[in-house]
């Protein structure tokens, strides 16, 4: 669907990306950098040369650090900054945003403190239905698909018609957009690989082999998916692109930083010197004390994310995180 005019909140690895995804399908695509020096590099060299190096963006891609002059008229918002930030962000959205605008959220995190999903938060802060509001997640490594090798997503939203609307426009012939209406699958799928991937980032630090990662891979879905079905998702989501496709990616790939943050630590860094080095997002540091707290909340057991959450702590040595998943001496059904 050509023509469309689009807005893109956040100029990192993901949001320019997802830009040039837009510009080529065909959209009208305005972007917000928060720094004025990066929107003008954007603008003005179609390069995000810290993000993205390398990638050449489309000549037809508009960027500016004024959220006024991005925010107008723009049918379709597409929100890509690290989720801790989210809400801080859209306080300044609110006013500008397009009356019937759809929202949609490429971020794969969860609120420490509230706990809540970003698309939660797009709608207590933007005061838009969940009608108007739509998730992308999938296996989508930003820099893989900034060189156009060719991926598929999926687009959740409540109202089937506005995840197709969304769909038509987030692609383009290197990339395909899948659709549903499980927000809560789509989502939660999104955030849950993250840990899975630091948990496969740390054994690999270690320098523990295939079968341990294939254990941690097959086991972390079955975590994954306890988790998101207690809240409200469909199992066959998790099993989909934004649940195992994402997984196989995030795990088995240098470019995610998730596992990358997970080699140092299996490596031995402390958890602050792992911060220290990393100058990207790496969601899943963030998420993994509220998803715990959720999954107390609804008394789902998870084994793995637990154990990496020790590891942040310092509490479990890296060598010793290990995919039985139990400690009760008897034999469990998978
Ligand atoms: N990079 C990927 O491959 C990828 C793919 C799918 C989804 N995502 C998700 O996209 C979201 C954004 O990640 P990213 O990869 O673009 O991160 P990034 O680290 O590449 O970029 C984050 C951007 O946000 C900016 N930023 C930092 N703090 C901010 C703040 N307080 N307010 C506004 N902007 C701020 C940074 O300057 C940067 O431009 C994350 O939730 C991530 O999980 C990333
Ligand atoms: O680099 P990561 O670990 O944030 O992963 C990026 C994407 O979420 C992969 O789908």
């Amino acid at each position: 669907m050509s023509g469309q005019r689009v807005a893109v909140l956040g100029a990192g690895s993901w949001g320019t990306t997802f830009a040039k995804i837009l510009a080529d399908g065909g959209a009208d695509v305005a972007v917000w950098a928060r720094r004025p020096e990066l929107a003008r590099e954007i603008r003005e060299s179609k390069r995000n040369s810290d993000y993205l190096p390398g990638i050449n963006l489309p000549r037809s891609l508009w960027a500016s650090s004024r959220l006024d002059e991005v925010l107008e008229g723009r049918e379709q918002v597409y929100v890509s900054v690290p989720s801790q930030s989210l809400r801080e962000n859209l306080a300044a959205v609110r006013a500008l945003l397009p009356d019937d605008a759809v929202v949609v959220s490429l971020m794969k995190g969860v609120e420490k403190g509230t706990r809540f999903r970003m698309s939660e938060v797009l709608e207590q802060e933007l005061g838009v239905g969940p009608e108007r509001i739509a998730v992308a997640s999938g296996p989508n490594l930003a820099l893989e698909i900034a060189r156009e090798q060719p991926t598929a997503a999926v687009i959740a939203s409540e109202n089937h018609d506005t995840a197709t609307r969304v769909a038509l426009v987030a692609t383009n012939p290197y990339f395909r957009s899948f659709v549903n209406t499980d927000v809560i699958g789509t989502e939660f799928g999104g955030v849950l690989k993250n840990l899975i991937a630091v948990a496969i980032g740390i054994v690999d630090g270690v320098g523990y082999g295939e079968n341990t990662k294939a254990s941690i891979i097959t086991r972390g879905l079955a975590e994954m998916t306890d988790f998101a079905v207690a809240f409200g998702a469909q199992a066959d989501t998790l099993r989909g692109l934004a649940g195992l496709g994402d997984l196989i990616a995030t795990c088995g790939s240098s470019l995610s930083r998730n596992n990358t943050a997970g080699r140092l630590l299996g490596q031995g860094y402390s958890f602050s010197e792992v911060i220290k080095q990393m100058n990207q997002t790496a969601e899943g540091l963030s998420s993994v004390a509220p998803v715990l707290e959720l999954a107390l909340e609804r008394g789902v057991e998870m084994p793995i994310v637990s154990q990496v959450a020790e590891v942040l702590a310092g509490t479990l040595a890296p060598r010793d995180i290990a995919p039985h998943l139990t400690t009760d001496p008897m034999p469990q059904g998978e």
